[in-house]
């Protein structure tokens, strides 16, 4: 079961858990109506068999797909990357993340403008809206593989924010204050 919880306001080392006290964890029903972030669990001993995935990619319209590494071993500009990940930023397509190995944490603004802290482990597959502002932190156990899913080939370009006058952006704008559901 993937855990949310609201984050505390420390700055220092992102990789710790950073829960408030005491902790405010978030249901999963909630994180998706709050700020449209979907989540699968998958069963990594037999997804690919059963078609799981492939049934995903077909039904949701994801063509692309490659795999990242993020360990000091096996990432190029392992640091650099990192920075990158955890400063604040959005992008005009979804984020689609099967993760397959390790753990690590994707922190998502509320309609409030709070951190929402989502720790991500095997099997979890997890959707960041477009428009979106969010960031990806490795935790202490410094590693994650991840399938990477795209609607098209990565094209895919970083916005750091402020993005707010992007179109994507001024949509999910007016999605989180109507609050997510399956429709929209
Ligand atoms: C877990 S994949 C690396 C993180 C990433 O690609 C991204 O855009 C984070 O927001
Ligand atoms: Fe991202």
């Amino acid at each position: 079961m993937v855990k949310a919880w609201y984050m505390d306001n420390d700055k220092t080392d992102p990789r710790a858990e950073h829960q408030r006290n005491p902790p405010e964890f978030i249901s999963i029903e909630e994180l998706h109506r709050k700020t449209g972030v979907e989540l699968f669990k998958l069963d990594l001993k037999t997804y690919e068999s059963e078609g799981v995935l492939e049934k995903i990619k077909k039904d949701r319209g994801y063509t692309y797909e490659d795999e990242i590494t993020i360990s000091k071993e096996c990432l190029p500009d392992y640091d650099e990357k990192l920075k990158s990940f955890f400063t604040e930023h959005l992008h005009a397509d979804e984020e689609i993340r099967l993760v397959t190995e390790g753990s690590g944490y994707f922190d998502i603004r509320d309609g409030l403008d709070e951190w929402i802290r989502i720790k991500v482990t095997p099997g979890d597959l997890i959707i960041i809206p477009r428009g979106s502002y969010h960031r990806f932190t490795l935790d202490n156990n410094n590693y994650l593989r991840a399938r990477r899913l795209y609607e098209d080939e990565p094209g895919w370009l970083t916005h750091i924010r402020p993005a707010d006058d992007m179109a994507c952006r001024k949509k999910y704008v007016e999605q989180q204050k109507r609050g997510f559901s399956s429709e929209n």
